[in-house]
């Protein structure tokens, strides 16, 4: 098969779908990889790795995607890119959908299939290929929450550790899957006071066994949540239903009960967010304000240090890529549910049923699809 990679186009995202050694992985497999100029650059991975190892270096975007029978990226597909996918052709990346009306009549009316990272499933009731990049983002989340925090950056000037004599930032993470696990952890780590709401009972007791003495765990109900950010400096929206459009767990009219310059970090934008006031930002404009409260909601933070997320992707989505690679996707889907979990589209059809919900459209179920 031909597989190709494009150099990725959203505002500073830097990682690269194929590292050089998932393309030496593929090409060992027989197949040819074909990457466009300097896609790998921001992440630190030169033309030359990927010829190293036998990979095609084409000079645009547009010769990957007319001559490769699957694609792979990082992000959902640009405007400009949607035009370039086609029936027939699979499309391997995150794609986020149920925010996103735009983009799934375009890969809809495309025909392409596409298989979404952020709905392949594991035997474990886990993401396996969004947990890495939730990893990264929930690390990431209290690093760019404290420069907010910063009074010249529009915040509250609250120091995260404190100091002796003056306490340290009160965060609350909304969520405690693995970006609020990872945030609450560097959080606690930077000296802060950290409560971490959830639905889970046995989430939550697998974070207090483990992390007890580091931060605390509050059910999430309404009224927890109101009390926790009318006193916080800092609160992290980690929820995820999978591929379902982020639940609001905190209206505009709360914004008045907040601390003025506290800072609401939304991890969960990709899926729309989970504060009412939230809309997508970049990593070149990352924050606004609203009724006093500073909003950080960059849908892909871990663009921001490309390297160390590129890697990791890459280590998660190699076997899949190679599963599709080797066997085609409909058989690669056949012997794997957890892989078939992951597709969202195929020939004009819909087929993850949370995306149908948050957008109100038919969905065809993943397996009848398969015979299509
Ligand atoms: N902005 C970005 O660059 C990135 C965003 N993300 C996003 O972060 C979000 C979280 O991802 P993960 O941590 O991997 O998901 P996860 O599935 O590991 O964790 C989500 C947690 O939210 C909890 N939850 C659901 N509803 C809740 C509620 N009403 N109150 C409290 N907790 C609730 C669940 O019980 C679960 O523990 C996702 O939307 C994901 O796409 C992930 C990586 C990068
Ligand atoms: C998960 C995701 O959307 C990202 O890493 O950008
Ligand atoms: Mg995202």
């Amino acid at each position: 098969m031909r597989i190709g990679c494009p150099k990725e186009i959203k505002t500073r995202e830097y990682r690269v779908g194929l590292t050089p050694r998932a393309a030496e992985e593929a090409i060992a497999s027989g197949h040819e990889v074909v990457i466009e100029r300097d896609a790998g650059a921001g992440a630190g991975f030169a033309d030359a790795a990927y010829e190293a190892v036998g990979a095609n270096i084409v000079d645009t975007a547009e010769e990957v995607f007319a001559t490769a029978e699957m694609i792979v990226k990082v992000k959902e597909p640009q405007t400009e890119e949607r035009k370039r996918l086609r029936a027939g052709q699979v499309l391997f990346t995150y794609l986020h959908l149920a925010p996103d009306p735009d983009q799934t009549r375009d890969l809809l009316e495309s025909g392409v299939t596409a298989i979404a990272y952020e709905t392949v499933t594991d035997g474990a009731g886990g993401l396996p290929l969004l947990a890495p990049m939730s990893e990264v983002a929930g690390r990431l989340a209290p690093q760019m929450g404290a420069w907010a925090l910063q009074k010249a950056n529009g915040g509250r000037g609250v120091l995260m550790g404190g100091v002796p004599g003056v306490g340290p930032a009160k965060v609350a993470v909304l969520g405690g899957g693995v970006v609020g696990t990872q945030a609450a952890r560097i959080a606690a780590g930077m000296g802060a006071e950290v409560t971490v709401l959830d639905l889970s009972l046995a989430r939550m007791r697998q974070l207090d066994d483990l992390f007890g003495r580091e931060f605390r765990t509050r059910y999430s109900t309404r009224g927890a949540v109101s009390e926790l950010i009318a006193e916080a400096d800092m609160v992290i929206g980690a929820v995820l239903i999978p591929g379902a459009a982020a639940p609001k767990l905190v209206r505009r009219a709360q914004l008045a009960e907040m601390q003025p310059g506290a800072v609401l970090v939304d991890v969960a934008i990709d899926q729309g967010g989970c504060f009412e006031t939230s809309k997508p930002t970049t990593h070149d404009d990352p924050i606004y304000e609203v009724d006093g409260i500073l909003h950080y909601c960059v849908a892909n933070m871990p663009g921001a240090v490309a390297r160390t997320a590129t890697i990791a992707l890459g280590n998660a989505t190699m076997p899949f890529m190679l599963a599709l690679a080797n066997k085609g996707w409909r058989q690669a889907c056949e012997d794997d549910p957890h892989l078939l979990a992951g597709l969202n589209t195929h020939s004009g059809k819909l087929t993850y049923a949370a995306v149908g919900r948050a957008l109100g459209l038919d969905v065809l179920s993943p397996r009848l699809a398969l015979k299509l």
